[in-house]
């Protein structure tokens, strides 16, 4: 079980019909739940987006094997990052990846690589 969790407008959506499509290579336009997809001969995954809200973390700290942990780079960590990581202390650590999005919107390169550094200090 594979959690997609991050603040709203980050990009979780846009993230979940990316990896659908490049497992399958359909386009899935509207998600309506978890997402289960065949990826090897002895393995399925199971993608979910979790809700913004705090019952839904704490629901999806308990069953995931590994979280995407979203972050607007350019806007940075945001209050339900922390949030949620709390949560993962008291109910036991899943595996955590950060992913930063919104890095096409750096214009300047130097800025870029200087966000990315700090960002990823982090995890
Ligand atoms: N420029 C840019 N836009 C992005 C990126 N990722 C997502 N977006 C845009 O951000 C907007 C919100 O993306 P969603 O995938 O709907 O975000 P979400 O986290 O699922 O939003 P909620 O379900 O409302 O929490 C969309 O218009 C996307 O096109 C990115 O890496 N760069």
């Amino acid at each position: 079980m594979v959690a997609i969790v991050g603040p709203a407008k980050v990009g979780k959506t846009t993230l979940l019909q990316a990896l659908i499509k490049n497992f399958t290579r359909q386009n899935i336009t509207s998600i309506q739940g978890p997402v289960t997809i065949v990826t090897g001969k002895k393995r399925r995954v199971t993608f979910m987006e979790c809700n913004n809200d705090i019952n839904s973390m704490i629901d999806i700290a308990k069953v995931a094997d590994l979280v995407l942990l979203l972050t607007d780079a350019s806007f940075g960590f945001e209050m339900e990052i922390f949030e949620f990581l709390n949560i993962c202390q008291v109910h036991g650590f899943p595996r955590v990846m950060g992913v930063l999005t919104h890095l096409d919107m750096f214009k300047n390169n130097k800025q870029l690589k200087k966000t990315k550094k700090v960002l990823k200090h982090r995890f």
